[in-house]
């Protein structure tokens, strides 16, 4: 039987066996500190004494055992050295071989880690700049994948534009920031105080809107058969069309076919795309289906990555069995031949003075969620288009259940050992599975985008992302579970901090504790970073635990791989150091 100890417990096995039959051979006695302690040329240590540690010593039934009896002769002091002596030697072997043995124990438990943080904090960047760093080959094989993910984002971003511009807009909008609390929106961008000057009774729409849509409309199809797609791995076509039939059929949900957003997500499910069902009925002009305005996420059981990649079924027709990367642009029924038809039509769309200021008015910044592809459409939309790493780092699909990556190190200090890191969903409904992970975890990496502080909740358009963020952080730190895990935190989205500041977005409209201090980048990260230091100051149940901080920005690969080395490091060697290895 196996027994689990509390916090890095993990590493260190109580095995309900009979000990180690070395472990009955006697021990010489424990060393004392130096002030307690002294050795003769023997090496045998013995006790400096004072009145005090004698009168303790020999009240110790083990200490006065081992003193040499007052009247020893010569010889028989010569025989007790050398049992001494013969003592010492069996111990240090036993010292040694426990050492080996904790060493290969080490080996073989890896140390895990949790990534932790609300939707959209930025864990599963991280665990793909973790791919990256330490398994580039597995990256560069899931590459092809996720062109499919970052068409995705980029038709829904279209999708979102045409909602803004849309003569429905108002009426989808009220909704979303209504009082129902249905998981219907996803507010990356959108600002809890909407104060600009279009009236909502008075907007019809931008000049040229029913011409877009008209030219957009292919990609509306589009969306659906890349939701199918991601969401099969074989029997595609049959499933396909079944799935286009479910979806569809939810675009005029009776009430009770509305799936609750507080069921919890069937973790046993093997495949499935999630399209939350939206209560928005749009209007006869709208191009808004229910799935308008939400994320779509893949379940982590899913194999959409393996099955989407070169050597599936997206190889070409002409060369079914090579596996070769040439020639999925001349399957005909490829995704790219839409998105490259319809090409001018989003650039135009994006391009659009009027647009532009539509999106500026109802303060749209599709930059932080997945807008970042419309800087990008020609070279996205090519026919012959490979997603460089910044692309899939920023391609964007929500985790629903946990996602479990092992990493073997290489390098000679650490050769032999494995990290297990576990990647969560961090929408609201998702936090419920965290907690099994806790009696089991090293170390935990804790993500808080700083920059969210003038955006809400997808899941729940009444919370403030930032101060979610801070209760969050403020449950972690001070559960009693995780005292002994080590703890990293990253204050993430600093680039987009940076932007928003550069943009004239004043903290203190949002934060009203921030009062009148200055406005820019070091003075709002270093307020952050003290903010969340002394939550963990006031609440750990640790006080001797260290916190990390580091201000990041996951997307960025050369600057993040530099922290992530010393957080690995970090994490190893405190690890180690708790397990009795250092
Ligand atoms: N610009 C910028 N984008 C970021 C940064 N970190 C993450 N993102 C982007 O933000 C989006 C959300 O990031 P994810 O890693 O999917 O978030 P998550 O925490 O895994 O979210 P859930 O799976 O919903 O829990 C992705 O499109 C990322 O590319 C950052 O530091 N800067
Ligand atoms: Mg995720």
């Amino acid at each position: 039987m196996r027994m689990h100890l509390p916090h890095f417990s993990n590493e260190i096995i109580v095995e309900e066996n009979p000990p180690h039959p070395l472990l009955h051979f006697p021990r010489i006695p424990p060393r004392l500190p130096p002030d307690q302690c002294s050795s003769n040329s023997s090496s045998t240590f013995i006790f400096r004494m004072n009145s005090a540690n004698r009168n303790h010593s020999l009240s110790d039934p083990i200490t006065a055992a081992l003193l040499p009896p007052p009247n020893e002769s010569a010889a028989d002091r010569e025989k007790r050295l050398r049992a001494e002596e013969q003592a010492k030697k069996i111990s240090d072997d036993i010292d040694e071989m426990l050492k080996a043995e904790r060493n290969e124990r080490r080996k073989k438990n890896p140390v895990k880690v949790l990534l932790l943080g609300q939707s959209e904090s930025g864990k599963s960047t991280t665990l793909k700049q973790f791919q990256l760093l330490h398994t580039p080959a597995a990256f560069n094989a899931e590459r092809i994948a996720w062109r499919f993910v970052i068409y995705l984002n980029l038709v829904r971003s279209i999708r979102r534009i045409l909602d803004a511009i849309s003569p429905d807009y108002e009426t989808l909008n009220s909704h979303i920031l209504g009082d129902d609390e249905d998981e219907n929106a996803d507010a990356a961008s959108l600002i809890i105080s909407s104060t600009d000057g279009t009236s909502s009774s008075s907007y019809h729409g931008i000049r040229g809107y029913e011409n877009y849509q008209h030219r957009l409309a292919p990609l509306l199809v589009l969306e659906q058969r890349l939701i199918a797609l991601l969401s099969d791995e074989e029997d595609n076509e049959e499933r396909e069309a079944t799935r286009l039939i479910t979806t569809w059929s939810a675009s005029s949900p009776s009430p009770g076919s509305v799936r609750s957003p507080k069921a919890p997500p069937d973790l046993s499910a093997s495949l499935e795309v999630i399209i939350p069902q939206n209560v928005v009925q749009p209007g006869p002009n709208s191009p808004l289906s229910p799935q308008s305005t939400q994320e779509i996420s893949v379940k982590t059981t899913s194999n959409w990555k393996k099955a989407l990649s070169l050597g599936g079924r997206m190889k070409s027709p002409k060369s079914p069995h090579s596996g070769e990367l040439a020639g999925w642009w001349e399957d005909p029924d490829d995704p790219v031949h839409i998105l490259n038809r319809c090409s001018p039509a989003m650039l135009d769309l994006w391009k659009d003075p009027n647009v532009q200021q539509r999106l500026v008015d109802k303060r749209l910044r599709l930059e932080e969620s997945s807008g970042f592809y419309l800087e990008e459409i020609s070279r996205i939309t090519a026919k012959k288009y490979i997603p460089t790493d910044v692309d899939v780092l920023k391609a964007r699909l929500k985790t629903t259940g946990v996602v479990e990556h092992t990493f073997a190190f290489k390098t000679a200090e650490f050769r032999g050992m494995t990290w297990k890191i576990y990647d969560v969903g961090g929408s609201k409904n998702q936090r419920h599975a965290w907690a099994p992970f806790f009696d089991d975890v090293n170390a935990i990496i804790f993500l808080a985008p700083i920059s969210t502080f003038d955006q809400v909740l997808a899941e729940d358009p009444h919370v403030n992302r930032l101060e979610d963020s801070l209760l969050l952080w403020k449950s972690i730190v001070s559960n009693r579970l995780l005292s002994n895990v080590s703890i990293i935190l990253f204050l993430n989205k600093c680039d987009l901090l940076q932007a928003k500041l550069d943009a004239g977005v004043r903290l203190n409209q949002h934060m009203v504790s921030y009062g009148d201090r200055p406005n820019d980048y070091d003075s709002i990260s270093n307020y952050f970073r003290n903010k969340f230091g002394a939550l963990h100051q006031s609440y750990t149940p640790n006080r001797e635990r260290e916190l990390y901080i580091h201000l990041t920005s996951v997307t960025d690969t050369r600057r993040t791989h530099t922290i992530i080395s010393s957080v690995r490091d970090f994490i190893l060697k405190s690890n180690l150091k708790m397990g009795g290895y250092m």
